[in-house]
């Protein structure tokens, strides 16, 4: 049973989203779906409604694109198990708010083991390719590796997606 912090990572259509929901979904409802992603044009509301639509009953959602500590904040407070879908677009978001990416990540990393319901973050792992070739995805692609890896460090299990299988990390 998923119990404390549990992280995903993997590809695009890896599978990482699908096994978050069966992990979250194995412990006893209501639980709280936290989205990071914006819906900045038609392809991504159609994908948004797609996911919504696809998902059981029982789930609760949050939309939240930037306060992830502060909506994780609120959903231990109901003690609901949680899922945080997902990492990556969260970092986009708060490159792109101009925010301070290690305070912000740091303000994670100390809440998260607080928490007392399991929570289940999923993230994309995007340092699997050639260097991009501009400094803002290079600084982003450091940043996401970075994240992965404190929340690597405290999280009780991680779990790797490829062809939507999973390689146990942790
Ligand atoms: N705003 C919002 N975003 C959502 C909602 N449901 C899902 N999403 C977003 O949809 C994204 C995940 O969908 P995909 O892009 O299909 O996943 P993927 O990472 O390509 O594929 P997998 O590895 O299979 O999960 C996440 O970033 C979620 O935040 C919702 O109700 N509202």
């Amino acid at each position: 049973m998923t119990t404390g912090i549990t992280l995903i990572l993997g590809g695009a259509r890896s599978g990482k989203s699908r096994m978050a929901e069966q992990l979250v979904t194995a412990l006893p409802g209501p639980w709280v779906y936290i989205a990071t992603a914006q819906a900045f044009d038609a392809e991504m509301q159609d994908r948004i409604r797609q996911h919504q639509g696809g998902r059981a009953e029982g789930w609760v959602t949050v939309e939240e694109p930037l306060d992830l500590v502060a909506a994780l904040t609120r959903a231990n407070a109901t003690a609901r198990p949680v899922l945080v879908d997902c990492l990556t677009l969260w970092l986009t978001n708060v490159m792109l708010a101009g925010r301070e990416v290690e305070a912000e990540a740091a303000k994670l990393i100390d809440l998260l083991p607080g928490l007392t319901m399991p929570v289940v973050l999923v993230g994309n792992e995007v340092g699997l390719g050639i260097v991009p070739d501009n400094r803002l995805s290079r600084l982003f692609r450091d940043h996401a590796g970075r994240l992965h890896q404190d929340i690597a460090r405290i999280a009780d299990k991680v779990l790797f997606m490829a062809a939507g299988l999973p390689m146990q990390l942790k």
